[in-house]
């Protein structure tokens, strides 16, 4: 049996952990399916390259409004797919290629990882290996409800649906959180006719309620949104397929995609027998440290995380990969990284975008703070006026006690990027005063909408 001072279970953020530093350890690299990752090869790369796509479709739509008249001839489908792969592909294909052919000191096992014992793998290639320490970044893969395998009907995940031979001309979207309205989004703005399915009253329920419902007013009046109202059966209809609602309601379409979540991939790694603990959710439990409840197994992003994002999935991965070099069994941790978990930030790039870190205000008011809420329309400042914005808003609040910053929401163009120096004040304990008062903000940038957010706090 081959002995490996490190093993890592996942070439997606698992990946990176190897850099110089692990040049003399003797490194097994697991991973059953594409190089990569998730991000990389399904996830937010080629799905933000969709969505870039999107919005020049929808600057063309919406020109006129600036007194350009404009309009779309039709869409290359097959040269939009072939721009976003042609780019990862190869991408993929290069870092295994370095993993295999240009690291010395790295065995790559194609196939199915699982625990047999305590820092024992069975590679899934005929092989077993012990390592010191294991590293689980294993992932999640998407969740399909048994509504939807009853029915027999053919559907699509994220995983399969940006390489479609050709656009569907409608498509039914099941879900309502971060990859339904993306592609939502996506779809729409390059014709094809988009019904959304939702179980609840409100589309990306999971925010502050005036962005969820600011959101949900925007999508019904672009797209065939049912709300409260969830499928009952699915079953196929032609080359497509049916879905009925609760309320009687049949909807047919060309494509069924199917986003109602992710499952960590934990349950499928034979975690028992390792002793590493899981918990209701189907999370592998990690502490601070990112150490599992095993002595010498790590696990970090979507196995082991319930934000499933990139930059939390890249940021434990650098602890991990610092806390693997300082023997993190001892008893003595002062040497030890922590992840930081408090202020983490999403966005949906949907459309409008949105984007958001820290409480909402439900949540400030629940968790008991005395709270000041300011909400500035884009329409209110001078980029926005140029923009003839009438849709969105940036939604602060803050702590009158000590006047930090608690949440911050933003949806409408380029929130992604408005957000970020909000995610440094809460970040580095910017009062909303210091912030707004401290510095200059260009005239007149988007960014006023920000600084207008905070004075008016
Ligand atoms: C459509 C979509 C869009 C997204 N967009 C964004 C975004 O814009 N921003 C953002 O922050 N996040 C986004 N995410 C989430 C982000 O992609 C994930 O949080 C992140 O990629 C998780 O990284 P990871 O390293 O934990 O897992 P992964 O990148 O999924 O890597 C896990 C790897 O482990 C392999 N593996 C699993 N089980 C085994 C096993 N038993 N044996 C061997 N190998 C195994 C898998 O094949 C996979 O390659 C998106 C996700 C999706 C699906
Ligand atoms: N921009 C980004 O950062 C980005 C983009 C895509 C995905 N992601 C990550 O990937 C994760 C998975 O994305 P997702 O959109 O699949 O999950 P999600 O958790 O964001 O949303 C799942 C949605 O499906 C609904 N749902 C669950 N079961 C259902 C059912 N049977 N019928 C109808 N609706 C049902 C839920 O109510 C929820 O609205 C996200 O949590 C996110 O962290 C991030």
């Amino acid at each position: 049996m081959t002995h490996y001072d490190l093993a890592i279970i996942g070439t997606g953020s698992g990946n990176s952990i190897i850099d110089e530093r692990y040049d003399d350890k003797r490194v097994a690299l697991l991973e059953k399916g594409t190089f990569g990752g998730t991000c990389l090869n399904v996830g937010c790369i080629p799905t933000k390259m969709y969505v870039y796509a999107a919005e020049v479709a929808r600057t063309v739509r919406t020109a006129s409004k600036y007194g350009v008249d404009a309009s779309i001839d039709g869409f290359r489908w097959n040269e939009i797919v072939d721009r976003v792969f042609g780019r990862i592909d190869p991408i993929a294909a290069g870092g295994e290629r370095y993993r295999r052919e240009g690291c010395a000191n790295v065995t790559v096992y194609d196939g199915h990882a699982r625990f047999v014992g305590e820092r024992t793998l069975d590679t899934g290639t005929g092989e077993t290996i012990t390592a010191d320490q294991i590293v689980v970044a294993a992932g999640s893969r998407p969740d399909i409800p048994r509504e939807v395998l009853d029915g027999g009907v053919r559907y699509h995940t994220s995983d399969d649906v940006m390489r479609l031979p050709k656009p569907p001309e409608s498509i039914l979207i099941l879900g309502t959180g971060f990859i339904a309205m993306e592609f939502a989004h996506v779809f729409s703005a390059l014709g094809t006719k988009v019904s959304v399915i939702a179980r609840r009253e409100r589309l990306l329920r999971h925010l502050d309620t005036d962005i969820s419902e600011r959101f949900t007013a925007l999508a019904h009046a672009k797209w065939d949104v049912h709300l409260s109202n969830p499928a009952r059966a699915f079953r196929p209809a032609g080359d497509g397929v049916e879905a009925e609602l609760s309320d009687g309601t049949v909807l047919a379409a060309d494509a069924l995609l199917v986003a109602t979540g992710r499952i960590p991939n934990g349950d499928e790694l034979g975690v028992g027998a390792a002793g590493i603990e899981v918990d209701q959710d189907g999370l592998i439990v990690v502490d601070e440290f990112q150490r599992t409840t095993s002595r010498g197994v790590f696990a970090l992003g979507d196995v082991s995380s319930p934000y499933q994002l990139k930059h939390v999935a890249n940021h434990e991965a650098r602890v991990v990969q610092h806390n693997l070099l300082h023997d993190a069994w001892s008893g003595e941790t002062s040497m030890l990284r922590r992840s930081d978990h408090r202020f983490v930030p999403s966005a949906v790039f949907t459309d409008p975008q949105i984007a958001s870190v820290g409480l909402t205000e439900e949540e400030a008011r629940a968790a008991g703070y005395d709270i000041s809420v300011k909400i500035q329309d884009y329409g209110n400042v001078a980029y926005g006026w140029a923009m003839e914005d009438t849709e969105g808003f940036c939604k602060l609040i803050a702590d009158r006690a000590t006047g930090l910053l608690l949440g911050a929401h933003i949806i409408g163009a380029q929130a992604s990027t408005l957000i970020q120096p909000l995610i440094q004040a809460m970040s580095f304990g910017l009062t909303a005063r210091e912030m707004a008062e401290g510095q200059y903000w260009i005239h007149p940038a988007l960014p006023e909408l920000v600084e207008n957010a905070l004075l008016g706090l």
